[in-house]
């Protein structure tokens, strides 16, 4: 099988991997969900300068924001700037990223009509970008840590696409759900088609990992879960899969992280993901109880937590990797890193991992 379809320099920490595949390791792996983002100075420097998505769409700025947090902090991963996002807009649907307010689309999917607008037609065809993004930050990273690419799950993208943003209830998501189930159907569909798409490109561009988000699994019940969430999950998986196998591909291992998913583990960790990743709302050893122990688990510590005293941090952070163990964990927070984070806070939590074994 080809391993790697561009001559990319030789991997020196590959303790994610390991992780990710329930190889021993010598420490535990640690990453953080927007571990690129407005809690560092540098990242508040360049977004000055450039718009959101346009860091996004330069490769170049897009690996300088990749590489900020790598400089600071001793990471197992690096994860490619960019946004889940980036595939409503590849679908002709106009984002605005608003400081302050977050995404905003000035004109959402009202009803099912609207369908007939969105570009479906080679519509990774617009988002080159980001493997462009993905190869030219393989060949910065040096070797030094795996790069992580990702999407957001079909459920939660669709969710932002009829919203028109962020929303506290997903009421009108939901609505549509109800009154519109085949056209729900067909719209996850679509977007399970793109993400497939998506993700192919992301490996044969360099991604040594991914992550599906499915940011937005709070607003659902269990009942809904595995209905709109975890079919089209573990489509993308075996259809990526396939998609790679026919063309010699190898495949990279892949995360399942849905907040608020705590309900369904079980469900998730039956996909084909090697790896489910936790909110914070579970506790490390029931998980571990409920997906057996040939998954490996990626998480959860609150993102507030790091808001605490150091010494809180630490022993939380402590309390945390004990409960999950040395072997086929990859420590993360249970949410993305908030903005007003203490810097210093970040450095403590990847050292406390590190050497919570030692
Ligand atoms: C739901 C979601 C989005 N985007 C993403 C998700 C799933 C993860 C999650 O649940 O948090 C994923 C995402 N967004 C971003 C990354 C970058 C990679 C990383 O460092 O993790 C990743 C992995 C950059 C970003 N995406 C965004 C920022 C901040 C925007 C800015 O610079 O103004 C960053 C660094 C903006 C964004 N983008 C999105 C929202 C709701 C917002 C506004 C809220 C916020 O500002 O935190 C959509």
């Amino acid at each position: 099988m080809v391993q790697e379809t561009k001559d990319f320099p030789t991997l020196k920490n590959d303790r994610l991997l390991k992780a990710a595949s329930g190889e021993p390791v010598d420490r535990v792996p640690v990453w953080v969900m927007r571990q690129a983002g407005r809690y560092l100075p540098e990242f508040q420097e360049v977004r000055k300068e450039h718009d959101f998505f346009e860091v996004c769409r330069t490769p170049e700025l897009a690996c300088e924001v990749t590489m900020q947090p790598l400089r600071r902090f001793d990471l197992d991963a690096s994860i490619i700037f960019s946004d889940i996002l980036v595939i409503p807009q590849a679908l002709g649907m106009v984002v605005e990223m608003k400081p302050g307010v977050g995404p905003v689309f000035p004109e959402p999917l009202i009803d099912p009509k609207d369908l007939s607008k969105l570009q479906v037609e080679n519509a990774v065809s617009r988002l080159t970008y980001v493997g462009d993004a993905i190869t030219m930050m393989r060949h910065k990273l040096d070797g030094k840590v795996p790069l992580i690419g990702f999407t957001g799950a079909p459920w939660t993208l669709m969710g932002y696409m009829i919203e028109g943003g962020g929303s506290k209830t997903m009421s009108k998501a939901k609505y549509w759900l109800e009154n519109y189930a085949e056209d729900s159907k067909n719209l996850l569909n679509t977007l399970t088609s793109v993400i497939v798409d998506y993700f192919e490109m992301q490996v044969k561009a360099g991604a040594q990992m991914l992550q599906v988000f499915e940011s937005s699994a709070d607003y659902i019940t269990k009942e809904q879960f595995a209905l709109v969430s975890l079919p089209y999950c573990k489509q993308i998986r075996d259809k990526l899969r396939d998609r790679l196998a026919s063309q010699g591909i190898e495949p990279v291992p892949m995360v399942i992280y849905a907040k608020g998913g705590g309900h369904s583990l079980k469900e998730q960790s039956q996909l084909g993901y090697e790896v489910v990743g936790l909110d914070w709302t579970i506790d490390p050893t029931e998980a571990r109880n409920i997906v057996g122990p040939k998954i490996t688990l990626q998480g959860n510590l609150d993102p507030q937590d790091l808001y605490k005293s150091q010494d809180e941090l630490k022993q939380l952070t402590l309390d945390m990797v004990k409960k999950f163990g040395k072997d086929r964990y990859i420590a993360n927070l249970g949410h993305g890193i908030t903005p007003a984070t203490p810097i210093e806070s970040m450095a403590t939590f990847v050292s406390t991992v590190h050497s919570a074994f030692e």
